[in-house]
């Protein structure tokens, strides 16, 4: 199949709407967490260096082996419907818009228990289907479907490498200049940054 000129460059612009923002979003939330869980910081420090020591970098055997838990805040996406389609007990015509709430299933306590709204990533240590509640496809950061994000694997590599690069070598405190402000556009981003007082380890 041929592509042509313009198609090659709405190509590229999805793939920088679709990587840019949502990694570095990733990035500053978690960077917030583990300024604020300290504990998980040096938890997550301790396993950087034992992997890779303090200077060697990151290489895919070594990340692959990094349990680093990445918490993921999406907003949600969309589906529009394109051909009349039945989905339970609704008939769908086409030009419908589904929304399908990510953030909302992620914070649901019926699926996640009471305590969904703290930072608790070891609910993960044993799955995610324990982690759900026996509803393992409620956990869907990157979406489901044919549709999934075709940039999981990378995003993934890329935030457990920069992560793990930061953590050997500076340790980070949340500055008392930042200011709670989420702001959902598609991730839900720190609307006005995330600042930290970082040091060199
Ligand atoms: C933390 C980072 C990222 C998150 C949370 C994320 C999340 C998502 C989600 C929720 C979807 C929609 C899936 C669906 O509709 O079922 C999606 C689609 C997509 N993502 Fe990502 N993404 C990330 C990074 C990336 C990166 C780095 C790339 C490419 C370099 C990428 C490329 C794409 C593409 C091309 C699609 C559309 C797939 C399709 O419609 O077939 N994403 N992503």
């Amino acid at each position: 199949m041929k592509i042509s000129a313009d198609q090659l460059v709405d190509e590229c612009k999805t793939l920088y709407v679709a990587g840019q923002e949502t990694t570095n979003t990733l990035l500053s939330w978690m960077i917030l967490l583990l300024s604020i869980h300290q504990e998980w910081q040096e938890e997550a420090r301790r396993e950087v260096l034992r992997v890779f020591g303090p200077d060697k970098t990151p290489d895919s055997d070594g990340i692959t082996r990094l349990k680093l838990v990445i918490i993921l805040l999406f907003a949600g996406f969309m589906r529009v419907v394109d051909k009349e389609t039945r989905l339970g007990k609704f008939d769908l015509p086409v030009g419908v818009q589904l929304h399908i709430p990510i953030m909302a299933i992620h914070h649901d306590p019926d699926i996640w228990g009471e305590d969904v709204h703290l930072f608790k990533p070891d609910r993960f240590s044993e799955g995610v289907a324990k982690a759900t509640n026996n509803n393992p496809s409620a956990f869907m950061p990157f979406g489901m479907g044919p549709h999934t994000c075709a940039g999981f694997n990378f995003a993934t590599n890329e935030a457990k490498i920069t992560i793990a690069m930061i953590l050997q070598r500076f340790t980070f405190s949340l500055s008392p200049g930042y200011v709670h402000s989420p702001f959902p556009v598609l991730a839900v981003r720190p609307e006005k940054g995330v600042q930290v007082i970082i040091n060199a380890l």
